[in-house]
């Protein structure tokens, strides 16, 4: 199963163009789709949830036309977007029946089974008859994909699941994640880079609208050895090191500042060699986006 996104371009009717001739090959499996915040991320997800439409362009889900037969679509999604609303003084149990409802799983029985099978993977079970309301930003995200997760989706979108978790619970959600499966498609929407790192086989950068890399996540970090530099800095010798070098992150460390610069030879003798990540790889694309609205 391939998701194809073929030049898919939206612009909103206050004249902001959200996406600019967007095209990904989307394969089964995990993938993250990276990008700051305003980079386009949410139109993309809506747009290929049928929430809202593209100006133009394609999105085919092996042969189902997603843009155009909406129907055939829903039946086999799960949708987690960035703004989760749930009905405070329901419990768990009861809406997620009712969501299954309304997923058109009519059978009593088989609904109870499903509803039962999804509160034990999304560790809900002993929390089930208690109120949404009082659950906690990890829960609510566990709740989140046990929605997501009825109906047996083929295709499953996640618009910034983990904003907002302590790193236990980001764990608990990855975890549970990683074991939906790996026959199905789940897209990942973040701007949190270590997400993709940890979670994710096939990968995009976006921003400002447009696709800027796309690759799996070793390849593209191993694309970029060789080319990225760290020195660290006092804090008053960050603007010169701007001005002098290609300078894709600054972080502070201990009272001082580590720079990472981009470089296809070491630019002095006072920068080591960086062993990139993925981060290196994000803040490049972003870096250079910042250069070319400057220039
Ligand atoms: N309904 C809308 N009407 C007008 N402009 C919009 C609308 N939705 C999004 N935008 C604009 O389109 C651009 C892309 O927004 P989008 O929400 O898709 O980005 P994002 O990558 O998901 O960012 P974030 O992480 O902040 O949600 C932004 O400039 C945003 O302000």
């Amino acid at each position: 199963m391939a998701l194809t996104i073929t030049n898919l371009s939206k612009t909103y009717a206050n004249g902001v163009q959200a996406l600019k001739n967007v095209s990904l090959d989307i394969p089964t499996g995990m993938f993250g789709l990276l990008g700051p915040n305003g980079a386009g991320k949410s139109s993309l997800m809506r747009t290929i949830a049928t929430l809202q439409d593209a100006d133009t362009g394609s999105i085919m889900l092996d042969e189902l036309d997603v843009l155009r037969d909406k129907d055939g679509v829903r039946r086999i999604l799960g949708y987690l977007p960035q703004e989760f609303g749930v009905y405070p003084r329901v419990s768990a149990e009861e809406l997620l029946d009712h969501l299954a409802v309304l997923k058109g799983i009519g059978n009593a029985r088989e609904r109870k089974e499903t509803v039962e099978a999804l509160l034990q993977q999304t560790n809900l079970w002993n929390a089930r008859k208690k109120n949404l309301g009082g659950y906690s930003g990890g829960m609510k995200q566990r709740f989140g994909i046990a929605q997501a997760l009825l109906g047996n989706p083929r295709l499953i979108i996640v618009d910034e699941p983990t904003a907002g978790l302590d790193p236990a619970e980001r764990n608990r959600f990855h975890n549970l994640l990683s074991e939906i499966g790996e026959h199905i498609i789940i897209i990942l929407s973040t701007h949190i880079v270590s997400d993709v790192t940890d979670l994710c086989r096939s990968m995009a950068i976006i921003s400002q609208g447009q696709v800027r890399l796309t690759g799996d996540p070793l390849t593209v970090v191993e694309q970029l050895r060789g080319q990225v530099w760290r020195k660290v800095v006092e804090k008053d010798e960050v603007a010169a090191t701007q001005a002098e070098h290609h300078v894709i992150s600054t972080r502070l460390f201990a009272g001082k500042t580590i720079v990472h610069v981009l470089s296809d030879s070491r630019p002095d003798g006072s920068f080591e060699e960086v062993n990139p990540d993925l981060e290196d790889v994000y803040f490049a694309q972003i870096a250079e986006r910042k250069v070319a609205v400057v220039a």
